[in-house]
């Protein structure tokens, strides 16, 4: 892949100065006023998130230019369509019906050349577009090196192509992650050497096949625990590369949760990272995971990511730094929370507000230890999992709970790196950011992490999962807490059936088991005869 292979770059358009020292004195919505921004990732979880804040809090916006694929069949308008009917815009369409008329889509394959964009959108964008927002990757951890590489680091390399021809941008964000440079303990607020020259790697893989890189994979991100990252850290050196004279920022966010305030609290929509855990043992699958109790859960709600993304670039646009910013965007050195009280609030919440149909009532413990997890592992998922799928099969249906675990323990491996150490993160930057904002700013564009009360917190995240990943009804909570009351009569059920079981196993081999048998029975006739008799005596 050729660096601005598409494009001719003419003079870098930069922010003229009567605007920055107009926007000085703007405050965070007053400068998007009149903005045409764009987009890519607007589909995704915190690309969704950041167009219902930026046109419900900066309603004077005048276009965002949303990137945005075609797929499964669905052009960008429809798909446009979808996403915006989605209960997250439930507020903004009561606020203000007509916001859908500044959102313009424009169809891009952001892996194909030149982000396979028109000549007449190319002309567009470079002629309006004042800031730019790149949420757009794949955040899958098995994903191909070929394919990470493609979408998080040459995509983002011709973004800033395109950026670069911008007669009028203020400013480039980039979302970037806090595990970026994950092989280090201490992360400060920089961007670190590549483990790699980016432009050599595209092009030694550029022909190699698949199987090949495939082999190659584990050498090359040497101790970076999956491409996501390793791609991650080589897109935030590419951004530094290839600025020139843009305004940038960078925002690397930690594991990004529910909302915790906006546009109401709770708001998730996929399985990523802790919700599908939460999900999972709120069904009672998941019994079991390694994680430190101690080691700090980074969790960042995803209502302050893209406050601190939108004020950021305000920031970036007036007070254009002379070196990219980048934006720690963590909880874990502010206001932290442990993966043990995560665990012991997850459960509280779906005793009290369980999900529908559990597979068994949610009981799941964390544990560090190698051999512990292996135990739970067979006794708490793959026996009860043997089990209900020679129940299945016998009752002719098709087995099917071993693939469920299956893929579930290969889901918590992935996770189990970041769910099992701690990281340092220096968050001065967003500190900072803080500091410049007016009062009112502040308010509006919260991400003061210190207000956060995690038991509140996660009490709203679990449910949001339940209402809008499952899309359950809260009303159907007493049948779903009647359907773990049938569970527990089953376990029981089974667990003395089974102890009855064993025991006559026991007894018809072995004499010491017999004796054993006959002094606890005596012992339990002696106890009740004596209780009987003291009851007689005072009556
Ligand atoms: C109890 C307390 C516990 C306390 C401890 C909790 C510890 C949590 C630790 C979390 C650590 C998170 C660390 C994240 C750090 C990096 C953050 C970022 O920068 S970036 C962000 C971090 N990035 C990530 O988190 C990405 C990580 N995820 C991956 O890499 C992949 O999903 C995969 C490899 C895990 C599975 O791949 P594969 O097997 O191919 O499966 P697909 O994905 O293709 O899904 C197929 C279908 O299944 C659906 N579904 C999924 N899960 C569940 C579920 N639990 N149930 C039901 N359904 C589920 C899914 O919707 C889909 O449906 P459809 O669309 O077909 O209809
Ligand atoms: N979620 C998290 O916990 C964290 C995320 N981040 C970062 O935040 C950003 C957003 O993450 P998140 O919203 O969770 O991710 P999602 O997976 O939810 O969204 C990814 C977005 O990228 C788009 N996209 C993917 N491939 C292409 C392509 N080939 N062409 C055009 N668009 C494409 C997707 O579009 P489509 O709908 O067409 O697939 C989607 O809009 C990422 O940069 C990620 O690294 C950082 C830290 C944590």
């Amino acid at each position: 892949m050729k660096a601005c292979s598409s494009v001719v770059i003419p003079p870098l358009g930069k922010f003229p100065l009567q605007c920055v020292c107009a926007a000085v004195m703007a405050s965070v919505s007053e400068f998007y006023a009149g903005k045409c921004v764009l987009i890519t990732g607007a589909t995704g979880f915190m690309g969704k998130v950041l167009v219902e804040k930026l046109l419900r809090s900066c309603p004077e916006v005048k276009a965002l230019y949303l990137l945005i694929r075609t797929k499964q069949g669905q052009s960008s308008q429809q798909r446009i369509h979808t996403m915006l009917q989605s209960k997250l815009f439930d507020r903004l369409r009561e606020e203000n019906p007509d916001f859908h008329k500044r959102i313009i889509p424009v169809s891009s394959e952001l892996t194909q050349p030149g982000l396979a964009l028109s000549d007449e959108d190319v002309q567009t964008l470079t002629q309006s577009v004042h800031i730019i927002f790149h949420c757009a990757a794949t955040i899958r951890f098995d994903e191909p090196l070929k394919h990470a590489l493609q979408l998080n680091v040459i995509a983002t390399q011709q973004l800033l192509c395109l950026a670069q021809q911008m007669q009028q941008l203020h400013a480039f964000i980039h979302i970037s992650t806090a595990y970026a440079n994950c092989n280090r303990r201490h992360i400060d607020e920089v961007i670190y050497p590549p483990p790699v020259e980016p432009g050599k790697l595209i092009h030694s893989l550029e022909w190699m096949d698949d199987a090949i890189v495939h082999d190659l994979t584990p050498r090359l991100i040497g101790d970076w625990p999956n491409t996501y990252t390793y791609t991650k850290a080589l897109a935030e050196c590419v951004v530094q590369q290839e600025s020139g004279k843009l305004n940038i920022g960078i925002i690397r966010p930690s594991i990004v949760g529910a909302s915790w305030q906006e546009p109401f609290p709770g708001w998730i929509d996929n399985f990523n990272g802790p919700s599908g855990v939460f999900i999972a043992a709120g069904k009672g699958i998941l019994r079991t995971m390694r994680a430190s109790n101690d080691a700090v859960a980074d969790l960042i709600p995803v209502d302050v990511v893209i406050n601190l993304t939108l004020a950021a670039g305000w920031y970036t646009a007036v007070h254009r730094p002379k070196s990219a910013m980048v934006y720690n965007c963590t909880t874990g050195g502010i206001n932290p929370f442990h993966w043990g009280e995560i665990e012991h609030h997850v459960m509280l919440t779906f005793k009290r507000n369980p999900l529908e149909q559990a597979f068994r009532r949610p009981n799941a413990n964390i544990t560090s230890n190698y051999l512990i997890y292996q135990y739970w592992i067979l006794v708490s998922h793959k026996f009860p999992a043997l089990l209900y799928d020679l129940f299945l099969r016998l009752s002719g249906q098709k087995p099917q709970m071993m693939r469920i675990f299956n893929r579930l323990h290969k889901a918590i491996g992935l996770l189990e790196y970041f769910s099992s150490q701690d990281w340092e993160w220096n968050s001065d930057n967003m500190n900072m950011l803080m500091n410049q904002l007016s009062t009112e700013d502040r308010k509006v564009f919260n991400f003061d992490v210190r207000q956060l009360n995690w038991p509140e917190y996660i009490e709203s995240y679990c449910i949001g999962t339940k209402k809008y990943v499952l899309n359950e009804d809260m009303a159907d909570i007493p049948a779903a807490r009647q359907h773990l009351r049938k569970l527990r009569n089953i376990r029981y059920t089974f667990n003395t059936v089974l102890l009855v079981f064993i025991w006559r196993v026991f007894i018809a081999r072995s004499q010491m088991a017999r004796n054993i048998w006959y002094f606890v029975v005596s012992l339990c006739f002696k106890f009740l005869s004596y209780f009987r008799a003291s009851s007689t005596l005072t009556k």
